[in-house]
């Protein structure tokens, strides 16, 4: 619905995650918000996560729909989406097979497989990932076991945010922020592996072209809801467009709350953590983005909130459980197989108390994490680990009080919570305004000022829960 009229250029940003597809038409000039659209996804159930590309490509039409005069308008475009997953495609474009997305633990056994042939600090070294179930390539080694006429046929593989660029503008690239998700794209030499390609069984034509910081994608075709000729961004994966978005500088961390929980930073340093818990991903304006990331956030919780018959904000303090709520099995700590824990249940124990439990057992690894992301750019400068910036807390989460007091309470750091709401869409408006202007995407955010949001101050951390978590965690594997 349009808000407002406009003083710059009108840009759109895209966030294809995993629930819904967000559209948001900008001002390139104030970065006031003219318009919004959004449109539900739908994710399989059961044994593993998949969405057919179509669902995006229609919902992406169908929030373009709800921008009014703004989407004919806009003078350029990119699209920010989940990260990894694997998308097939025939030669004329149309899915084979539904995607496999980042939260599909069923390539649990590849990923363990190739992480056993090379070992972890190959991975690390060169990949900047250990690569887990999430990755690309794992998903791609499931498909040639589970479903082999499927991978022979594959004319093309896509990421989700790929797949949507080449919709809108014919296009076969991807970026690099969203490439180094795949684990067949090297970090220490910024090119796709050819000799893993060749180990994956994988040609190389089937892939996109990875453009650079600042490239173009190519132009809007003709044929759809937007003016054809209008510049198309390369695009990136979701939490690299919210760090483009937010104008995220070294030593700042990011928290963010959706279907997966996130933990990021930007850093000048490559990261290479051969334990696993950090992935060493590319940001979108040419540096890096250490990242640890869980599969169970915000529908995990909101879950148990409906298992327990509960609002999601209806928790209680105190009582003695230990909740981990790996309902999705988990990527951090990297236990796929695990299901959901409880323990420390007594007769006095309440409804609530359970219910901040598992707030509790969400954001615990993401703040076990949060210093070793933050070390990656820290060894490179030598200055501290910039623990004092106050925590961006962002995501759908960010929304909910009983997200903001648990981060609060567990992580004992100042949190800022951004005004602006969907940092994912707004940093693909980012790339896309830079494309038209030529000004440098972190001078555009901090223009926009879209990290604008009250800080709330640290709260003395709750020291008795940590230790209670911590000592739950060695059995949720089990
Ligand atoms: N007001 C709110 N309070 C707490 N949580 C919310 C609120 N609004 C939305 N959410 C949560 O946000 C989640 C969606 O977040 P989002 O970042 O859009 O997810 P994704 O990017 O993975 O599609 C939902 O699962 C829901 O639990
Ligand atoms: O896999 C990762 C990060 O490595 C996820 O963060 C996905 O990118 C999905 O994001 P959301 O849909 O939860 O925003």
């Amino acid at each position: 619905m349009a808000q407002q009229g406009s003083h710059g250029p009108v840009v759109l940003g895209v966030d294809s995650s995993t629930q819904s597809t967000k559209v948001l038409a900008v001002d390139a000039g104030t970065g006031a918000v003219l318009a919004r659209g959004q449109a539900p996804h739908t994710v399989s159930a059961g044994a593993g996560r998949e969405t057919d590309p179509e669902v995006w490509w229609r919902a992406l039409l169908t929030a373009l729909g709800q921008l009014g005069e703004y989407a004919g308008l806009a003078q350029a475009v990119a699209v920010g989406g989940q990260q990894h997953g694997l998308v097939v495609l025939d030669a004329e474009g149309a899915a084979l097979r539904p995607a496999l997305l980042w939260n599909d633990v069923r390539s649990a056994p590849q990923a363990a497989a190739l992480v056993e042939r090379h070992g972890a600090q190959w991975w690390a070294e060169r990949f900047g990932s250990v690569p887990g179930a999430s990755f690309t390539v794992a998903k791609w080694a499931w498909l040639r076991e589970h479903e082999p006429e499927t991978a022979a046929a594959a004319a093309a593989v896509r990421l989700p945010h790929d797949f949507l660029t080449e919709r809108l503008s014919g296009a076969a690239v991807t970026d690099r922020g969203d490439a180094s998700g795949t684990g067949w794209w090297a970090s220490r030499t910024e090119a796709y592996d050819e000799a893993l390609l060749a180990e994956a069984g994988l040609d190389p034509a089937l892939l996109p072209a990875v453009l650079g910081a600042g490239e173009q994608a190519g132009t809007v075709r003709d044929g759809l809801p937007l003016r054809a000729g209008a510049v198309v961004g390369a695009g990136t994966g979701d939490n690299a467009a919210a760090a483009l978005g937010l104008g995220l500088t070294p030593g700042r961390a990011v928290l963010s709350l959706g279907t997966s929980g996130t933990v990021y930073a930007v850093s000048r340093r490559r990261p290479a953590d051969a334990s696993g818990t950090v992935a060493g991903f590319a940001s979108a304006d040419g540096g890096w983005l250490p990242l640890a990331c869980t599969l169970n956030c915000t529908l995990a919780v909101d879950k148990v909130a409906a298992l327990l018959g509960r609002d999601r904000e209806d928790v209680e303090p105190g009582g003695s459980v230990a909740f981990l709520p790996f309902l999705d099995g988990e990527r951090t700590p990297n236990l796929p197989y695990a299901s959901g824990l409880l323990t420390g249940l007594r007769h006095d124990t309440t409804a609530g108390q359970v219910l901040q439990g598992a707030y509790d057992g969400a954001v615990y690894a993401l703040l076990d994490a949060l210093d070793q992301v933050l070390a990656v750019d820290a060894d490179a400068s030598g200055s501290g680990s910039g623990s004092e910036e106050p925590l961006l807390l962002i995501g759908g989460g960010a929304r909910g009080a009983a997200w903001l007091q648990t981060v609060r309470r567990l992580s004992g750091r100042a949190v800022q919570v951004p005004e602006a709401q969907e940092l994912v869409a707004l940093g693909a408006a980012v790339q896309a305004a830079s494309l038209l202007t030529s000004e440098d995407p972190t001078a555009i955010a901090h223009r926009w000022a879209t990290a604008r949001g009250p800080v709330h101050p640290p709260l003395p951390r709750d020291e008795a829960t940590l230790t209670r978590l911590a000592a739950a965690l060695p059995l949720a594997g089990s």
